[in-house]
């Protein structure tokens, strides 16, 4: 095992909070080299821009999702990873929300150079203390996340009562006794207790799913949830973009899993972020735009049913 590069497949539905826990993770002071590979659900690429970028590479795979079509993505971005020379101490995946986890991991016992040079470290997935018990009602690929997991951090943990907590911990413990639980705000678990845990456990996943080391794995995605991009090559106005998007968020807020956003206002030298699961919106001014990017302002949103063109037009007519 010595020698190998320690994969960590990150997890979790929509908006729980992974991009929250890899910020933290490459925030620390651990001196360790990472590549990061991410893949989110859109057509436009929003997560790659919002981890912090230090050291560290970012691989974005949107085309599709990680556990189907882009698992060949994955191949060739580790094997090109494996070529270089100085190497990394550690490979982070942060998967889609709405990914199963069973081919991403599965993908590290497939192919045989990946194999080689690779091992699964852990399974982490992210819960959404808020959301749980609607995603068990709604979101097959939430509890099988919760199922892979070697690793549990239960997030956003500010946003339910006590009595709300120990529910939902009671019903991931139904699905999965077994993985370690962090309870957590802002994901702020140690790092140590993510990386490097050496948990993940194939004997256990055989039991869960005894083909998981069969080709042709084949599952299905909720197919009525699709996602929405805007791009504008320029800045927005905020007063008429704020109130339409606080609006929308209302309005639409039961079938809206997912929203997100970086804007350019105009004269503002910041980038402005926007995030929200479902009603709850929360946005701020961030980093100072840096003079290689364009100030574009692209939104995205993840959802049921959602109206592609009249979405479309209203963030259009907030176009400066
Ligand atoms: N109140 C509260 N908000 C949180 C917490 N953790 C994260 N958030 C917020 O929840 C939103 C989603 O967090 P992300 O880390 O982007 O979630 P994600 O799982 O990466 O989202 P996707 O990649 O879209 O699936 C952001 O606005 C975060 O600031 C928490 O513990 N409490």
């Amino acid at each position: 095992m010595s020698g190998k590069i320690p994969v960590t497949v990150l997890t979790g539905y929509l908006g729980a909070g992974k991009t929250t826990l890899l910020n933290r993770i490459l925030s620390e002071p651990h001196g360790k080299k990472f590549a990061v590979i991410v893949n989110e659900f859109g057509e436009v690429g929003i997560d790659n821009d919002l981890v912090v970028g230090a050291d560290e590479e970012v691989f974005e795979m949107n085309n599709g999702c990680v556990c189907c079509t882009v698992r060949g993505d994955l191949i060739r971005i580790i094997d090109g990873l494996m070529k270089r020379k100085g190497g990394f101490d550690g490979i982070i995946v942060e998967t889609t929300g709405l990914a199963d986890p069973a081919p991403v991991a599965q993908t590290f016992f497939m192919d045989q150079d990946v194999q080689e040079r690779t091992r699964l470290d852990a399974v982490v997935t992210v819960v959404d203390a808020r959301w749980l018990a609607l995603r068990l009602q709604d979101a097959p690929e939430a509890r099988n996340q919760i199922a892979f997991a070697d690793v549990l951090v239960l997030n956003k943990t500010d946003l339910v009562t006590p009595g709300e907590l120990e529910e939902v911990e009671r019903r991931i413990r139904a699905i999965n006794p077994y993985a370690k639980l962090h309870r957590a705000q802002n994901a702020n678990v140690p790092v140590a207790e993510v990386l490097d845990r050496n948990a993940f456990d194939l004997d256990r996943i055989l039991d869960i799913e005894p083909d998981f080391l069969e080709e042709g794995h084949h599952h299905h995605h909720n197919d009525d949830i699709q996602s929405v991009a805007v791009t504008i090559e320029g800045a927005v106005n905020p007063d008429r973009f704020l109130p339409w998007l606080n609006d929308f968020a209302q309005r639409a807020g039961a079938d809206l899993l997912r929203s997100k956003g970086i804007l350019a206002f105009p004269g503002e030298p910041r980038r402005f972020v926007f995030q929200g699961v479902h009603m709850m919106l929360d946005g701020d001014l961030q980093r100072e735009w840096r003079d290689d990017e364009k100030r574009a302002s692209k939104v995205v949103f993840i959802g049921r049913g959602l109206d592609r063109d009249a979405i479309e037009r209203a963030v259009k007519a907030c176009a400066v």
